[in-house]
């Protein structure tokens, strides 16, 4: 069996470009990342450089132009039905109650409905919502949504678990909560983890490696950092380590001119 949960390969997306439909925009070129099973990889990288690009190839949610996807050694065809998704807005259905969000993963997968209750609340209890299940969204805090739509990916036990800036919306204490608890999460069940952000300290605070990606067009890796911090880690306290200081310091260095790229194109388009 192959050690990569997820390996994406030579991986290029060219989109036909949202300003100009006759011109092509290359958004993602030639970019290699794999994740281990049980690995916990960051990607990094300034606004609009591909990361969402990359975690949807990686989903099977699009097809790249050239390249390959390979989730445990077998070639991705279609949706990857090993791992589960958690995206930056809500994906909570308003009209269902916290319990019933988070059961229907399991109801289309065919598992009879007292049995699929029965795992959603287990999941509820276990992201601190026992009690809560018969609460609507709109009925929940942001930091509470969150959760529902945490246990909702995690019900379904996936083997990969993509996340695209899942707590970006959070103020600060809620979000260092939520990282907390799925590092908690993920260190009971050592699943591939394939994590999202522009948040750098977030990504030295949870990941084994942080991967940075350089400005569009044609995003691809310009760097990879082994984190070396000890686990179990709480992400508020881990930021107040020497070596987490120095870590940053060495990525800061890489990112900080692409962040800077990032940024004055996204004032050549507002322009
Ligand atoms: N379907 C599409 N059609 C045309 N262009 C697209 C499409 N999807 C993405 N793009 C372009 O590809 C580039 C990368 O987009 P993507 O959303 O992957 O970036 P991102 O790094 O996730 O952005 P952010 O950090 O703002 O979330 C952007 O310039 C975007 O406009």
């Amino acid at each position: 069996m192959s050690d990569y949960a997820l390996e994406l390969l030579s991986i290029s997306c060219t989109f036909h470009s949202k300003d100009d439909p006759g011109q092509r925009y290359t958004a993602v070129a030639d970019t290699t990342l794999r994740i281990r099973a049980g690995e916990f990889v960051s990607v990094v990288g300034p606004t609009g450089c591909g990361k969402s690009t990359l975690l949807n190839v990686g989903a099977g949610l699009l097809e790249p132009s050239s390249g390959i996807v390979k989730v445990f050694g077998q070639t991705l065809e279609g949706i990857n039905t090993r791992a589960g998704y958690m995206f930056q807005t809500e994906a909570l259905m308003p009209w269902r109650s916290a319990v019933d969000n988070v059961m229907v993963g399991l109801q289309y997968r065919g598992v009879p409905d007292a049995e699929a209750r029965e795992q959603a609340e287990a999941w509820l209890s276990r992201v601190g919502l026992s009690g809560f299940g018969d609460r609507y969204p709109h009925q929940l805090s942001g930091g509470m949504r969150k959760r529902v739509a945490l246990a909702q990916t995690l019900v379904l036990d996936p083997d990969i678990i993509l996340m695209d800036e899942p707590f970006s919306a959070l103020d600060v204490q809620t979000r260092q909560l939520m990282e907390n608890e799925v590092l908690d999460l993920w260190s009971a069940k050592k699943k591939a983890v394939l994590f999202i952000t522009h948040d750098l300290d977030e990504a030295i605070a949870m990941s084994d490696r942080v991967v940075v990606l350089s400005a569009g067009p044609a995003t691809h890796p310009i760097g990879e950092f082994a984190i070396d911090l000890a686990r179990p880690r709480d992400v508020a306290e881990v930021r107040t380590q020497p070596r987490f200081v120095e870590l940053h310091t060495q990525i800061w260095e890489v990112l900080r001119d692409e962040v800077l790229k990032g940024y004055a194109q996204q004032l050549r388009k507002a322009a």
